[in-house]
């Protein structure tokens, strides 16, 4: 590929004639192809954009006037053509490149998306710093037909129209497909434009004259090109953006470069809003993607480029839910289901083929689809609304006002929830558990394998007065896993001797739960597991449970969001730690540690879905906690202590401090303002929650495994802070 690795950046290709611009496409189609075919990744969607990508940035001078990508998706050739071609040998991996627009790899990516239909409110708001500031220079949005029907891109086209002299050019890139095509009115009125019998049948004249020249000669290009050129004149900009008062070019050819560029020059000298309207085909150029109907390759795992053979997925979560899904909808006619634009990936396809009148396509309109969920809920159906994890996120205002308190039953099913892997940060499914458990009346499972997720589907479709949440990992689900069992909702899967430790196992956490166990009964430890099966609202038995325990963890796959608030908005962990701290106080929450996305803090998180048990200790000791004084002014007390813990022998042969460490989890874990000294800990918070972690912390030493311990302990009922009686020595 020596023409796409000659290039250090956009001022190269711009220099580049013309006539080598086709070689260039090709070239980078190749290297999507042969790239994406090791690492996996979105192949259809970049396989559709590498003319319009090669024209915005000849015609554009990115990063100087900026180019936001809807989504991020389909940014691969924009990195390509950024310098980035070299990292694509690492796409989506640890340390590589990242699946998404990212500001730490290029000053060329403004944003870091990869949530749908932002990107028109990105160059709304820069258009509008430009302005304010004096600055002339154009913004431009590249936005698939499929973001386009997301809500947010119209409240941003509402207020992009109303501004006649700031300069946003938005590239539609229609290629008539989210996954599967697009449906709805906007979609429709988008075929209109691009179906209209005129430009069809140029078009199509034009391609056969393609197909039957030997070699696509200067001379004949220069033809077509001049036919294509005036076929966009013939035809006169359409109503629904005009209306809006927004000037339409279009539509173009997305595939020829000089259309499109000469498109983007007409409308980058408008000075104003304007639409390109790039008609483009999914997957084009790689036969397999191009002719895929029930994707076009949107995103792929590890293929066979020369066959576009791929190895066959393992049964998933997603699979067994749909099953299961068919076999309600079968007997329940009151059963309908509801697809943000993603139909297979949700595992709603085989419920649609079955009961088409009863699946609604809403487009990527999370928000809609819960509002439209609760009014079916109204109109006396059940509703499930399938959405990966970290979509919910954009509803939640639906799902707490609309659905909640209007105690309607819908049925929420989260794929991808906990850790999702190579695609990155924002789509890790971390958040669910922390923004459900304060939506009032929730019920949130969280099923272990598939035998649960079955009965738990059918146990949410059995509600009838208030929202159900049924959440499960990417991936296959283990074999199942017997209960001992049942306690009220709860299963008890493993019965230690003594109640020492109880570890309530969430979901997908319950198998390495179970072989930590077995390894912490190795050590004398005795440990019982339970998996609460519905983490929310959190069983008075297993509150029982976890008060005949001396040390009760919980270990869920979600993110640590809020959790300097009080209540804890976590799921299960902080609900049983403040049940169980009414009686016996050693409870700590484990979560395998999420990465966080964000400018300059982004983690390399891409690298699979890598065990997260390997973490949870490492993470709970890290766990830094901020002073927590909700409690002054309210006349609670507050008490310091501190504590020094002195097993004996102090750890073990190959964990020398294990015990001491063991006794500062605990405190670590306990919510408590704390500090970790050289020969003690100091901890600061209300005095029965200092009591119940002084104790715990003492037992832990013990829990941990050392046969015998003193622990020395101060304890002062005082009217100060930590931080008072040791700020002036700081
Ligand atoms: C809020 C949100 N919901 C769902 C998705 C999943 N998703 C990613 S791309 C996509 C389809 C995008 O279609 P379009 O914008 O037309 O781009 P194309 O892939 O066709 O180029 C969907 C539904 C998402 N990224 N964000
Ligand atoms: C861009 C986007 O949001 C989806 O395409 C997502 O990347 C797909 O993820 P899965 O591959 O896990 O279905
Ligand atoms: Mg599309």
């Amino acid at each position: 590929m020596p023409l796409l690795r000659s290039l250090q950046g956009p001022e190269d290709l711009r220099a580049l004639p013309s006539e080598a611009l086709p070689t260039l496409a090709a070239e980078i189609r190749d290297a999507l192809v042969s790239s994406v075919a090791k690492t996996g990744g979105h192949l259809g969607p970049n396989l559709g954009c590498v003319e319009l990508t090669i024209a915005l940035h000849r015609v554009f001078d990115s990063p100087r006037e900026p180019i936001v990508f809807d989504t991020g998706h389909q940014a691969y050739v924009h990195k390509m053509l950024t310098g980035r071609v070299e990292g694509f040998e690492r796409l989506r991996q640890r340390g590589g490149l990242s699946g998404y627009p990212s500001r730490s790899e290029s000053e060329h990516d403004w944003v870091e998306n990869s949530h749908a239909s932002t990107s028109l409110s990105y160059a709304d708001g820069l258009a509008k710093a430009f302005a304010v500031r004096g600055d002339t220079r154009p913004v431009v949005a590249v936005i698939g037909d499929g973001a386009l029907t997301g809500g947010m891109a119209w409240e941003a086209l509402n207020n992009i129209a109303a501004a006649q002299d700031r300069p946003v050019v938005i590239v539609v890139n229609d290629n008539g497909r989210s996954y599967s095509p697009t449906i709805g009115g906007v979609a429709d009125a988008l075929a209109t434009l691009r179906l209209r019998p005129g430009y069809e049948n140029a078009l199509l004249q034009v391609r056969q004259a393609l197909h039957r020249a030997p070699v696509v000669g200067s001379a004949l290009y220069d033809a077509l090109h001049a036919i294509k050129k005036g076929l966009k004149d013939v035809l006169s900009p359409q109503g629904m953006f005009e209306d809006l008062g927004m000037k339409y070019v279009g539509p173009v050819d997305g595939h020829d470069i000089e259309v499109m560029e000469s498109a983007l020059r007409r409308a980058r000298s408008f000075g104003g809003p304007v639409i390109v309207h790039a008609v483009t085909t999914k997957g084009f150029g790689y036969a397999p993607a191009e002719t895929d109907q029930i994707d076009a390759w949107h995103a792929t795992g590890v293929f066979d480029p020369d066959s576009g053979a791929s190895t066959v997925a393992a049964r998933d979560w997603t699979t067994a839910f749909s099953d299961e899904l068919v076999r309600i909808g079968a007997e329940r006619s009151d059963v309908v289901a509801i697809t943000a634009a993603m139909l297979h990936p949700t595992g709603l396809a085989a419920f649609a083929e079955r009961f088409p009148e009863r699946t609604f396509d809403v487009g990527i309109a999370e928000q809609h689809a819960l509002t439209s969920a609760a009014g079916l809920a109204m109109g006396g159906l059940h509703p499930v609304v399938a959405v990966y994890s970290t979509f919910l996120n954009r509803a939640f205002d639906q799902l707490l006002m609309d659905v909640a308190l209007h105690g309607q039953p819908v049925t929420v099913v989260l794929d991808r929830a906990g850790v999702t892997g190579t695609d990155g940060a924002s789509h890790n499914g971390m958040w669910d558990m922390s923004i459900l458990s304060v939506v009032p009346g929730m019920r949130l499972a969280a099923p272990r394998d598939e035998s649960t997720l079955r009965e738990a589907l059918r146990e949410s479709v059995a509600v009838t007065d208030g929202p159900t949440v049924v959440r499960f990992p990417k991936g296959p689900p283990p074999v199942d896993i017997p209960a001992l069992e049942r306690f009220g909702p709860a299963d008890v899967l493993r019965r230690g001797d003594r109640p020492d430790v109880l570890l309530v196992a969430v979901g997908s956490m319950v198998p390495m739960c179970l072989a930590v166990a077995e390894r912490a009964a190795d050590q004398g430890i005795e440990v019982t597991v339970v998996d609460p099966r519905w983490v929310l609202p959190v069983a008075p038995e297993l509150v029982n449970l976890a008060a005949g325990h001396r040390l009760v963890v919980t270990v869920e796959d979600g993110g640590r969001a809020g959790e300097r608030a009080r209540p804890h908005p976590g799921a299960a962990g902080p609900r049983v730690r403040r049940a169980g701290a009414r009686r016996r106080p050693a409870a700590a929450v484990l979560r395998p540690r999420q990465p966080r996305p964000g400018a300059g803090r982004r983690r390399p998180d891409r690298a699979g879905r890598r065990p997260p048990h390997r973490r949870v200790g490492r993470d709970a000791g890290r766990t830094r906690r901020r002073p927590r004084r909700r409690n002054r002014g309210r006349g609670a007390a507050v008490m310091i202590a501190e504590i020094q813990v002195a097993p004996s022998p102090p750890g073990t042969p190959g964990d020398p401090h294990a015990y001491v460490e063991a006794a500062i989890a605990v405190i670590q874990a306990a919510g408590l303002r704390y500090e970790v000294g050289a020969l003690g800990t100091t901890v600061e918070g209300e005095d029965d929650v200092v009591w119940a972690t002084l104790r715990s912390a003492h037992e832990a030493m013990l829990a941990a495994g050392a046969p015998a311990g003193l622990s020395h302990i101060k304890v002062a009922s005082v009217n100060r802070t930590m931080d008072s009686l040791t700020a002036k020595f700081r």
